[in-house]
C-alpha cells in the first residue's frame, strides 16, 4: 500500500491549481505543503490563489498556509510536485534535490539534463532508471524527475506505436495550442480573440528536441537520443484547453496498406498497463475513425484528461503518413503527467520509505 505526504512548488499558479484539483481523493498521494512566491507565502492558500479551476477549492486545502519555497519549510513530506515559474524553477528545484526531497517537475529547466529522466510512463518507462546516477545529494536521496513539453507529450505518444511498428525518418508538426497553456492570465485577450497568433515564444526548439530524448535509449549513464529530424510550427489558437497537432510523418520502413498504420496504433501495447496505476488511461492512445474527431473541446477531457487521441490518419501525398493528434495540455500535458510519473515511480520503488 502506497501513503505518501506530498508538497506542491508553484501551488498558485495554473498548473498548481491543477495539482490541487487532481490529487484531491488521490488514493497515495496527500497534499500537506504548498508553497509560491513572497507574494503568496504566509497567506492562507484561498487567500493567495486566484483559483481558476471549474471545481471547488478542495476545504483541505483552502486553509492551509502558503511557504516560500525553501526545502528548509519542507521537512516532513516525501517528494514535490513542482509547477514553478521557469525562471526560478532552475534553483529551486535543485536546492530541494539537494536537500534530499525528490522533486516530479513540470517545468523545462531540467528536461535536457543528462542525467535527469524526461518521462512519459508509457513511452520510456525504463528512463526513470536515471535517476540512480543523479549526483544532486549527496547520499541519492534527492533527485529530479521531469515532464515533457505539453506538445511533445501528444507528439511522442502518437509516434511512439509508430516508431515501434516502422521507424521514424523525420517529422513536420503544426500545434495549435490552447490559451491555457500561457498561464494565468496568459495571452490578452485582443491578441487573440476571433484570432491566431503564429508564433509561441521558445516553443519548437523544445519540441525539436523533447522527442528525440523520449524516443531514446538509456546507454550507461545517459540518454542516448533517437535522431530523426523535426519541422515544428507553435501557433496559439482561441481554445480553452486541449493542444491539437497536425503531424506529417516519413517513416523507415513504411506500410503499403494504410490499414497496417491503423493496426500500429489499435495493436500497440501498453508497457505500464500491469502496474493498475491510479491515474493511467485504460486507453493511452485512442484511435478516432471519424473524420471529423478529435476535437480539443469535445475530447479533451476523455479518460480523465489522459488519454491522447489521434484522428484523420491517411496517406500522406509528401510524406508518408499524415494524422492529427491532441491531448489536454494542463493535464497530460502537465499536472496529470507529472502524478502519473509519481505513480509510477511509487510503485517501482523510487521513493525510499
Ligand atoms: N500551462 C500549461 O499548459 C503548462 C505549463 N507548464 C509549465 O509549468 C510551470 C507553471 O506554469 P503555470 O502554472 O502556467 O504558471 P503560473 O504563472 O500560472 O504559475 C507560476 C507559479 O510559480 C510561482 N512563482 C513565481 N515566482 C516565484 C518565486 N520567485 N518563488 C517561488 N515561486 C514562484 C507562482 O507563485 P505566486 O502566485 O506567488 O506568484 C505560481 O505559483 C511553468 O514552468 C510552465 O512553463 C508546462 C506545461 C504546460
Ligand atoms: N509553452 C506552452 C506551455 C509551457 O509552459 O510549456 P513548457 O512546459 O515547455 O515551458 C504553451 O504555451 O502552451
Amino acid at each position: 500500500m502506497h501513503s505518501y505526504q506530498i508538497g506542491i512548488l508553484g501551488a498558485t499558479g495554473a498548473v498548481g491549481q491543477k495539482f490541487i484539483r487532481l490529487l484531491e481523493n488521490h488514493p497515495w498521494f496527500t497534499i500537506t505543503k504548498l508553497g509560491a512566491s513572497t507574494r503568496s507565502s504566509g497567506k492562507k492558500y484561498k487567500q493567495a490563489a486566484h483559483w481558476i479551476e471549474k471545481t471547488e477549492l478542495p476545504s483541505a486545502i483552502a486553509d492551509i498556509t502558503v511557504s516560500d519555497c525553501r526545502a528548509s519549510e519542507f521537512t516532513d513530506i516525501d517528494f514535490v510536485f513542482s509547477g514553478l515559474d521557469s525562471s526560478v524553477a532552475g534553483d529551486i528545484e535543485q536546492e530541494f534535490a539537494a536537500a534530499g526531497i525528490p522533486v516530479i517537475s513540470n517545468a523545462k529547466n531540467y528536461r535536457m539534463h543528462d542525467q535527469v529522466p524526461l518521462l512519459i510512463p508509457e513511452v520510456n518507462p525504463d528512463h526513470a532508471e536515471l535517476i540512480k546516477k543523479q549526483t544532486f545529494s549527496s547520499n541519492g536521496s534527492g533527485w529530479i524527475v521531469t515532464n515533457p513539453n505539453c506538445v511533445s507529450v501528444p507528439l511522442t505518444m502518437s509516434l511512439k506505436p509508430l516508431a515501434d511498428a516502422f521507424g521514424i525518418d523525420s517529422v513536420v508538426v503544426t500545434s495549435m495550442q490552447s490559451v491555457s497553456g500561457a498561464g494565468y492570465p496568459g495571452v490578452p485577450s485582443l491578441d487573440i480573440v476571433a484570432n491566431v497568433v503564429p508564433y509561441i515564444s521558445g516553443e519548437e526548439p523544445k519540441v525539436q528536441v523533447e522527442s528525440n530524448k523520449l524516443l531514446g535509449h538509456i546507454n550507461g549513464d545517459t540518454t542516448e537520443y533517437s535522431n530523426f529530424p523535426i519541422q515544428a510550427t507553435a501557433v496559439r489558437v482561441p481554445t480553452i484547453e486541449g493542444h491539437l497537432l497536425s503531424v506529417s510523418v516519413k517513416l523507415l520502413d513504411p506500410p503499403s496498406d494504410i490499414e497496417d498504420a491503423r493496426r500500429a496504433f489499435t495493436e500497440w501495447d501498453n508497457p505500464i498497463a500491469d502496474l493498475d496505476l491510479p491515474s493511467s488511461p485504460e486507453l493511452p492512445v485512442r484511435l478516432y475513425e471519424e473524420e471529423r474527431y478529435p476535437q480539443p473541446r469535445l475530447h479533451a477531457d476523455r479518460e480523465g484528461g489522459m488519454q491522447t487521441a489521434v484522428g484523420r490518419l491517411r496517406k500522406g501525398t509528401v510524406m508518408d503518413l499524415g494524422y492529427v493528434t491532441m491531448a489536454h495540455n494542463t493535464i497530460r500535458g502537465a499536472a496529470g503527467g507529472a502524478i502519473l510519473n509519481g505513480e509510477l515511480l511509487a510503485a517501482k520503488g523510487y521513493f525510499s520509505k
